[in-house]
């Protein structure tokens, strides 16, 4: 078994982050990192070369992210000023809405310091309802979409401006909009006299953006220093254009995408970071970037109890994302590779260098930079470009067609304690309860390659949460596969494009319904109701077409989805 690796990188006193692998993974680092070296990848990826995912991938001009760090500069005191003149007005509460790649990222910031901020990323109808309901005199509204086009940001949007208005605030007074240069939502907002018009850098992709004014705006204007994370990113970048076997990125992504045979499943388990839901941005960033075209990995997001690390297999790849201390600042400088920075690899860590794991800390701005160069690198081990999504629209397609008047998917094929079980004949080969529904899905489950993914398309605060967490942890014991969980429609913009064009190896178990609520959306003839059934409608049919096994439940009261969790996890344990 090869040596283990550590690598870290930082100034004379502290590293800012710090990769390790043992193991599989640090055979994978020893097998592809000469090559990465040879062809000088980290020094052309810094430097912007298009080229490096093959002639044929339109990358384009996708790579302004590289130098957010010193482009995005320039916004910290434009964003200081806007602040302190919200402020002066009463103007402090802020909620963002973006999807995906538009929010995540100020989510793990904000979240991670400890400033409020409340993310807008659903369309359950109560959700949005609880939104509303906010202090609306104090509330900035962020919107936050690249496209100017997205279905539930523009949703929330239009239903913001007109509950601002019906309590008699000047509505565009409250919204703020950060989009790209040319975008329909840029004209709307220079149309309506929005406060203020963040226009971003068309260069840089969503999952691409936490550094840039996706990632900064809402995060500045809830209260957190954004040029300090800036200055974190700047700390980490010299280190990640080297060309050295040090270079924690190139670590980081051979420990991902070279090992033999492939590990699919990426385990990301906090353990102690200190980073508020990193997991779930990272989440995105593997699952839209590496998952197409038949490959990719399987990111699963879980905490350290979780069965998936008791058990794991030939092809779980566990990454504890750790916290950044004094004690795990490597090897003493004695043994520094490169005298000028802090940046070393050692052949010799005490650990158990057969078990095969991966670790990762550092400082937040680097670790945002670190994960985008490593997944940047990854998808050229893995032969895709990692800067398309080109399954994300099939859902979208759906689901205009399910709000412009295509009927509903088929009724029921029967009800159990209250919960309707809808699926195709074929999969639920005669049961008649839910518990056997539940089997006849995941007697689907591929025993060496399969997943299971949770997918709820529910009101996100209450009970859900833990009900559904409990019932997660359950199946993964039960089935000794990884199981993933998404809040719909947040996973269409994340791992959806993984489930439709990664390994076809998932099987699907979707959780809809909620307390009657109509929540209207001025200016369209859906209301929220309409829209969230549209798109578990979407994205099953899109599913099923695609030949994956997809199990559809049905739960209308809290008693419902209370039983219904009762039972997954009964009959799990
Ligand atoms: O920023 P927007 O254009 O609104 O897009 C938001 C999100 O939607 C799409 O579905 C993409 O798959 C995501 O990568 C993106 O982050």
């Amino acid at each position: 078994m090869s040596p283990a690796i550590v690598t870290w990188a930082g100034d004379e006193e502290t590293a800012v982050v710090e990769v390790s692998a043992t193991g599989a993974a640090a055979q994978a680092v020893h097998d592809a990192v000469p090559a990465l070296l040879d062809e000088r990848v980290a020094s052309r990826l810094a430097s912007q070369d298009a080229g490096l995912w093959g002639e044929d991938a339109a990358v384009g001009d996708r790579l302004g992210w590289t130098d957010l760090h010193t482009t995005s500069r320039e916004l910290v005191e434009r964003l200081t000023a806007l602040r302190e003149e919200l402020r002066a007005e009463g103007l402090d509460h802020v909620v963002l809405a973006g999807m995906g790649g538009a929010s995540l990222a100020a989510e793990v910031i904000t979240g991670s310091l400890g400033t409020p901020l409340t993310v807008l990323d659903s369309t359950a109808p109560t959700q949005v309802e609880r939104a509303l309901e906010g202090d609306l005199a104090r509330t900035v509204l962020v919107v936050a979409s690249r496209s100017g086009t997205t279905v539930e940001t523009d949703s929330h949007r239009r239903a913001f401006v007109a509950a601002l208005q019906a309590a008699g605030r000047d509505a565009a007074r409250h919204v703020v909009v950060v989009t790209k240069p040319g975008s329909p939502l840029e004209e709307l907002a220079r149309e309506e006299g929005y406060r203020a018009v963040f226009s971003a850098d068309p260069r840089v992709g969503g999952r691409f953006s936490a550094l840039s004014a996706y990632g900064l705006v809402p995060s500045a204007l809830a209260g957190v220093d954004v040029g300090r994370l800036l200055d974190e990113a700047a700390e980490i970048a010299p280190f990640l254009a080297e060309d050295t076997e040090a270079n924690p990125a190139l670590v980081l992504a051979a420990a991902l995408a070279a090992t033999r045979p492939l590990r699919e499943t990426v385990l990301l388990v906090d353990a102690g970071s200190g980073l508020y839901h990193f997991g779930a941005w990272a989440e995105q960033l593997l699952a839209e970037s590496l998952g197409k075209n038949g490959h990719g990995l399987v990111p699963v997001v879980v905490d350290e109890h979780a069965p998936e690390l008791a058990a794991r297999g030939e092809r779980t790849l566990p990454v504890l994302l750790t916290p950044l201390t004094d004690e795990d600042a490597g090897p003493e400088l004695d043994d520094v590779a490169d005298g000028a920075r802090r940046v070393a690899v050692s052949a010799d860590l005490a650990a158990d260098a057969d078990a095969t794991e991966v670790t990762v800390a550092g400082s937040l701005g680097g670790m945002f930079l670190l994960w985008q160069h490593a997944v940047a690198v990854a998808g050229r081990l893995l032969g895709v470009n990692p800067f398309d999504q080109p399954d994300v629209e099939a859902t979208k397609q759906a689901t205009r067609e399910f709000l412009g008047g295509m009927p509903s998917l088929e009724p029921p094929a029967f009800s159990d304690s209250g919960v309707e079980v809808r699926a195709p004949r074929t999969l639920l080969a005669g049961a008649r309860t839910v518990p056997d529904a539940v089997t006849a899905l995941l007697d689907r489950l591929d025993p060496e390659h399969g997943y299971l993914a949770v997918l709820a398309y529910l009101d996100r605060e209450g009970r859900a949460p833990d009900l559904l967490r409990g019932a997660r942890d359950s199946l993964a014991g039960r089935t000794g596969r990884p199981v993933t969980f998404g809040w719909g429609p947040r996973y269409l913009h994340s791992t959806g494009q993984l489930h439709k064009g990664g390994p076809r190896h998932g099987v699907f178990l979707m959780i809809t319904g909620g307390a009657p609520a109509h929540v209207s959306i001025p200016g369209r003839d859906f209301d929220f109701a309409e829209l969230v059934t549209a798109q578990a409608d979407a994205d099953a049919r899109v599913l099923t077409g695609l030949g994956r096994p997809v199990l559809r439940l049905r739960v209308d009261t809290p008693d419902a989805l209370a039983w219904l969790t009762g039972s997954l996890t009964r009959r799990t344990t």
